[in-house]
């Protein structure tokens, strides 16, 4: 029988020495570590099963109509799919298997990643989100590679999956710009140029997720409730779902179906804020799975963290009246990595309290 680990020895195993959830699940173990159960509300949730956020075709992303259904379902849902997006499905393709192979590495590969080792603080190989903070741990492996040039990213990103991390964000450009270009119309932006392309997309953090099978899967989750703090995220999922958004009407959770070929997009908070709360950054959450792995590759858009964001001048020039000041980009991130998940608060950090 599997040996049950202590707490100490949990983090040591799992944290220290860079095993990850991943060496628990291989391991064996045939019931979930205590430290990783949920509290009841955040494992049980009302899926609305007849709702589904858009999927959107690309192919003519100049078309009004196009333009039209990207601005809604931002408007509407923060989240929807899209297929004939211009990224080659082989790229995709091997972005996956680039993260099975970094988490095939041996441990002690993977654990020189660890915030306690790295050479650098923008590549960084952990489990759970925060653990310090985290009331109980989530089932979830990362690797988070912060992108500052092909030079950095050369000398320090993990041989295993660099080449096609790189090229995944590199193929992704256009789509981007697309969709900011897109976005932006709606707000009385005109085009992303050379005066406004950092604080849209300034920075970039690609993040490869592992979610290795879980015993007493119901008990957990992969990832808590959160909204992201990007501008906007592209997110590749595989094919085994768990994906789950905040339905509109706040009753519940809605599934986002694998679709093969397509890519995930979400509006982040700093949209939210840019666009004084039009655009809306969508609570999600990742179950964890019994019977498989999951990997998902999201590709964070973001201002650069010396940006200050704030609701557009274009967006309140009609006389709007502004929900949220002006804050420092890389406080609101720090404020965000601070916490455990806790669904929207972290917007809170930006808000002016209404009197
Ligand atoms: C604030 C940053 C992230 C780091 O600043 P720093 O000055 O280099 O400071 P540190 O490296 O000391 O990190 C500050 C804190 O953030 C933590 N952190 C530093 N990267 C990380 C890291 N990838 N992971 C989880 N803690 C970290 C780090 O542990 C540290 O916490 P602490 O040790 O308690 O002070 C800075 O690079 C910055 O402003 N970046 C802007 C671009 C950016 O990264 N945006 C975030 C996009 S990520 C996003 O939208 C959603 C991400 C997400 C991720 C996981 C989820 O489960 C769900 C969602
Ligand atoms: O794995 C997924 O589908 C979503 C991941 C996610 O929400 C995140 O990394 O912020
Ligand atoms: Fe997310």
């Amino acid at each position: 029988m599997a040996p049950t680990l202590i707490p100490s020895d949990l983090t040591e195993f799992v944290m220290l020495q860079g095993n990850g959830v991943k060496g628990l699940s291989e391991m064996g173990l045939k019931s979930l570590p205590s430290q990783y159960v949920q509290p009841l509300e955040e494992r049980v949730i009302n899926v609305v099963p007849q709702e589904s956020i858009p999927i959107i075709d690309m192919s003519n992303w100049d078309d009004p109509k196009v333009q039209d259904a990207i601005c809604d379902a931002a408007e509407k849902w923060g989240f929807f799919q899209i297929i004939n997006h211009g990224v080659p499905l082989e790229v995709l393709d091997s972005v996956k298997d680039a993260t099975y192979r970094f988490y095939g590495l041996p441990p002690k590969e993977k654990v020189k990643y660890t915030k306690e080792n790295s050479s650098t603080k923008h590549v960084r190989y952990g489990s759970s989100f925060s653990p310090e903070a985290e009331k109980a741990l989530e089932w979830k492996d990362y690797l988070s590679l912060f992108y500052v040039s092909e030079d950095e990213a050369a000398a320090t990103w993990p041989p295993a999956c660099r080449n096609e991390a790189l090229e995944y964000m590199k193929r992704s450009e256009i789509l981007i710009k697309q969709l900011l270009n897109v976005l932006m119309k709606r707000l009385n932006v005109s085009e992303i140029d050379e005066t406004n392309e950092s604080l849209f997309m300034g920075s970039k953090r690609i993040n490869l997720n592992y979610y290795p099978v879980c015993p007493n899967h119901d008990l957990t989750v992969a990832i808590g409730r959160h909204s992201d703090v990007s501008t906007l995220t592209v997110l590749l999922q595989d094919e085994t779902g768990g994906l789950y958004v905040r339905a509109p009407n706040h009753h519940g959770w809605i599934h986002v179906p694998p679709v093969s070929g397509a890519i995930v997009i979400n509006i982040g908070d700093a949209l939210q804020v840019m666009s004084n709360g039009r655009y809306k950054s969508i609570e999600h959450r990742v179950s964890a799975n019994g019977s498989k792995t999951r990997v998902s590759v999201p590709i964070f858009v973001n201002p650069r963290p010396s940006d200050v964001i704030g609701p557009l001048p274009q967006v309140l020039a009609s006389g709007e009246k502004a929900l949220y000041k002006n804050v420092l980009y890389s406080d609101y991130v720090k404020h965000f990595f601070r916490k455990a998940h806790d669904g929207k608060l972290t917007v809170e950090y930006a808000k002016i309290c209404q009197v």
